[in-house]
């Protein structure tokens, strides 16, 4: 009796003051709980936020005037706005435009993208044509309409950005780009990887993209996305649309993986470099 009702006081002498393992064990549950905690928040922001999925700046099916988008400049341009001062971005964004380019036009320019890249082309999901390529200088109208088209095009993101006309000149690699469900082959295939232009190919100071084909009538899948802070930014491409913007850290993208159907596209670089200036192809 003596020895249990000492059990007994001891079990109570316990639960009113933790023993060093015991306290160490509600802490320790403690930490585990609070963990849980951030992580189940951090959870549901990240399943909200794709809920709510990419804020779609251009839609397949709206017609657009001129949507601009700014973003402020990443420190890619410091060094170079001494060295091109006229030309160097002066306020850093996303622009596109729908009309443009007549869809007479973009018809053209993807009948002699299918006729260029039928001839060859990759065995992967992309396959791409520079504009100087034999395949797409040789007689027809290519270098007319191309050169119109880019004109049209360099006239715009000069207005657009405020610098002249004359300090902007094409550049290399200006090509046709042909995406398909097809598996990679090579890494060349692999369009969908995050990327800057202005690291990639070096010259680019403002890139534009001319689509070919429509989003969701031609292809599924394949969409231009900004990547942003929190919530990506969405271009759907579209017959004749026009998507131009500067070409530096402010801008990293990727092209969504192709599902199904063929999608075409012209890559339309400029550089504020006269030293990386390149002309308009030429009949040969
Ligand atoms: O075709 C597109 O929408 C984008 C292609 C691209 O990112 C590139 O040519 O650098
Ligand atoms: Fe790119």
């Amino acid at each position: 009796m003596v020895i249990l009702s000492s059990v007994i006081d001891n079990k109570k002498s316990d639960d009113v003051m933790p023993t060093d393992s015991t306290r160490s064990v509600i802490s320790y549950r403690r930490i585990i709980i609070r963990f849980i905690l951030v992580i189940s928040v951090m959870v549901s922001l990240n399943l909200y936020a794709s809920w709510q999925g990419d804020d779609v700046f251009a839609d397949s099916k709206d017609t657009v005037e001129k949507r601009v988008r700014t973003v402020s400049c990443s420190d890619d341009y410091v060094k170079e706005r001494e060295k091109f001062p006229v030309c160097v971005p002066k306020w850093c964004g996303r622009i596109v435009m729908d009309n443009i380019v007549s869809k007479t036009e973009a018809q053209q320019l993807l009948r002699m993208a299918k006729a260029g890249l039928g001839l060859g082309g990759s065995h992967g999901g992309a396959s791409i044509l520079d504009i100087h390529s034999g395949a797409l200088s040789k007689g027809d109208k290519f270098v007319d309409v191309f050169r119109t088209v880019k004109d049209k095009i360099h006239t715009a993101i000069a207005g657009a950005f405020g610098i002249s006309k004359d300090s902007l000149y094409l550049t290399s690699p200006t090509f046709f780009s042909r995406m398909t469900s097809k598996p990679a082959r090579t890494i060349h295939d692999e369009y969908w990887h995050i990327h800057v232009d202005k690291e990639t190919y070096g010259s680019f100071h403002y890139t534009s993209l001319l689509y070919l084909t429509t989003y969701n009538q031609d292809f599924t899948g394949g969409r231009f996305v900004f990547v942003d802070k929190g919530r990506n930014t969405t271009v759907e491409p579209k017959l004749g649309r026009v998507s131009f913007f500067t070409s530096g850290w402010e801008n990293p993208h990727f092209v969504e993986k192709v599902r199904s159907g063929t999608r075409y596209a012209i890559t339309v670089s400029f550089t504020c470099d006269p030293d990386k200036a390149i002309g308009d192809p030429t009949m040969r």
